[in-house]
């Protein structure tokens, strides 16, 4: 499923209009009507249903929904906030008709808006969509404040009113129970500060061309998607077929983290993987990955004739931030080899970027918020209020796969395309994660169908497995990483077998 910007979305209406002759208002009965279908599922003729509408064509949407619950005996009102003049001229035409079908209308400046609303049962925002620029202006401020604390089931169209394209600090907007979302979800339903205005989530269709939908850059990664991008393991396949990861990190102190990334990459098929770690990190690995091969850690083991038998290099887990750990850290960037940095590795890079720049393979950056702030030189305030943006820029201008961790991944490529990941819960928010996420990048970056693809297939499953434990005898208090790996046959056993995700899955 696509995510579609603002931007793109009135891209996509124009070229509906002027290339595929779709006339706008159409596309607004359409929308009315989808929306109305959506929204019976919530309704009984028993309750009283107020669709509250704005100046544009999001309240010219409310006058569809309203017109079509009204005539299929629904008890149901608008209440508007603007004068006809003001409208959109779309807008007024659904005004109209609304009044021919006998609809009831109230202006706001005629009633008292908390006592009108205290009698009803929902209420529709159709106040604001995607044509809201900034922070609402009075006087809509205080019509979303008086809903917000009616107390009633509020239903938003397309997106709550208030939540614009970019999230402001003091943001207002309508804290809507449930939101029928017009076609595409819009970026702001995968941003922390704007996600839970959304509520539970419904995407509905209204027929505008899927080729022109299928142009934007952002992607919801789903099963399917995983589905079809999965290298198929060969009945007379050898472990020479999958990749041979060389992983290096691990200290004295930090044993367990390439323990957790080895682990990751062959429960997410690789075929083979060596680790390169401090003597002292040795024995507590040793005892327990019987499928593992080591090697000592040495900068000077890594020339490019030692390397040769490896397909992909994962460093940085684990690995201390010292005089050592940096001067392998600038071996491995020179190496020829794909590479997944994670963790210290990070740290480290984050002192002199321009070695990626002189890169000559693949590399994939797997940063927390903190560690994209390190990366990016941005705060993680200003990271969390644009990931989209931050994450596109930067895997552009470097030229690298960047994943930022969250609630909500994203993975970008070095064209700015993103994949948004849905699965996943808080029991992933531990030490440890990480590691056994990078793992599993590493075993399919190289692998699926494209890099992006095999990196969203890692992210989707290792949140996936973390979604099943908490479903089957685990919670998000007491699920560790090592749980999580025990999960992710399940997981692959999920997306391979049954159809887990019919729609988006949004906490
Ligand atoms: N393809 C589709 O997705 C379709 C979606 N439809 C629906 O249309 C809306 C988008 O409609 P649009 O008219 O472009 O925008 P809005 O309804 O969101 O509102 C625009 C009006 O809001 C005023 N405005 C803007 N910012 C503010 C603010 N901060 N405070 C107060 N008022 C604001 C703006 O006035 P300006 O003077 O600023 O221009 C407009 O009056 C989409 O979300 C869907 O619901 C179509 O029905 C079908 C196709
Ligand atoms: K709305």
């Amino acid at each position: 499923m696509r995510c579609m910007t603002e931007s793109e979305m009135y891209e996509v209406d124009r070229k509906s209009a002027e290339d595929y002759l779709l006339p706008t208002t159409v596309l607004m009965e359409n929308a009315g009507r989808a929306l109305a279908d959506g929204l019976k599922s919530k309704l009984s003729k028993e309750m009283r249903i107020c669709v509250v509408t704005g100046p544009g064509n999001n309240g010219g949407d409310g006058y569809v929904l309203a017109r079509t619950l009204l005539n299929e005996g629904y008890a149901v009102e608008v209440l508007e906030t603007v004068t006809e003049a003001e409208m959109s001229t779309d807008e007024q035409l659904y005004r109209q008709i609304y009044l021919k079908y006998q609809g009831t209308l109230t202006k706001v400046d005629d009633v008292d808006v908390a006592a009108y609303l205290v009698d009803k049962d929902i209420i529709v925002d159709a106040l604001f969509g995607i044509g809201l620029t900034g922070r609402v202006r009075a006087p809509f401020d205080q019509w979303i404040e008086t809903i917000n604390q009616s107390g009633k089931c509020v239903i938003s169209l397309d997106v709550p009113s208030g939540v614009s394209s970019v999230a402001a600090d003091d943001l207002l907007a309508i804290r809507a129970n449930h939101t029928f979302i017009i076609e595409a979800p819009k970026p702001s339903l995968f941003i922390e500060a704007t996600r839970p205005f959304y509520g539970e989530v419904t995407v509905v269709s209204i027929g505008l061309p899927k080729k022109e939908l299928l142009q934007s850059s952002l992607t919801v990664w789903q099963q399917e998607d995983v589905k079809q991008t999965l290298q198929k393991r060969e009945p007379f396949s050898h472990k020479g077929n999958y990749v041979h990861l060389l992983v290096i990190g691990g200290s004295a102190f930090m044993p367990g983290s390439v323990k957790l990334t080895s682990t990751g990459a062959y429960r997410t098929g690789a075929g083979l993987v060596t680790v390169m770690t401090s003597e002292e990190a040795l024995p507590m690995l040793a005892n327990g990955l019987n499928e593992v091969m080591y090697q000592p850690l040495e900068p000077e083991a890594l020339t490019d004739e030692a390397l040769a038998k490896y397909d992909v290099i994962a460093c940085g887990m684990g690995l201390s931030e010292t005089a050592a750990g940096r001067a392998l850290l600038s071996r491995v960037l020179e190496t020829k080899k794909p590479l997944v940095i994670d963790a210290s590795g990070l740290n480290l890079l984050s002192e002199d970027l321009s070695r990626l720049e002189r890169r000559q393979a693949l590399t994939v950056l797997t940063p927390h918020p903190k560690e994209m702030a390190r990366l990016s030189g941005l705060s993680v305030a200003a990271i969390k209020r644009q990931p989209f943006r931050v994450v596109a820029d930067f895997a552009k201008a470097h030229q690298v796969y960047l994943v930022l961790k969250g609630a909500m991944t994203l993975s970008a490529s070095p064209s700015g395309e993103i994949n948004i990941n849905t699965t996943g819960n808080s029991g992933l928010s531990k030490g440890g994660s990480g590691d056994l996420l990078t793992g599993m990048v590493a075993s399919r970056v190289l692998s699926d169908d494209t890099p992006l693809a095999g990196i969203s297939n890692a992210v989707f499953l290792h949140g996936l497995a973390a979604d099943l434990a908490v479903s089957d005898r685990h919670s998000s208090y007491d699920l560790t990483a090592t749980e999580v790996s025990d999960y992710l046959g399940r997981s692959f056993q999920a997306v391979l077998r049954k159809n887990i995700q019919a729609s988006i899955n949004i906490k």
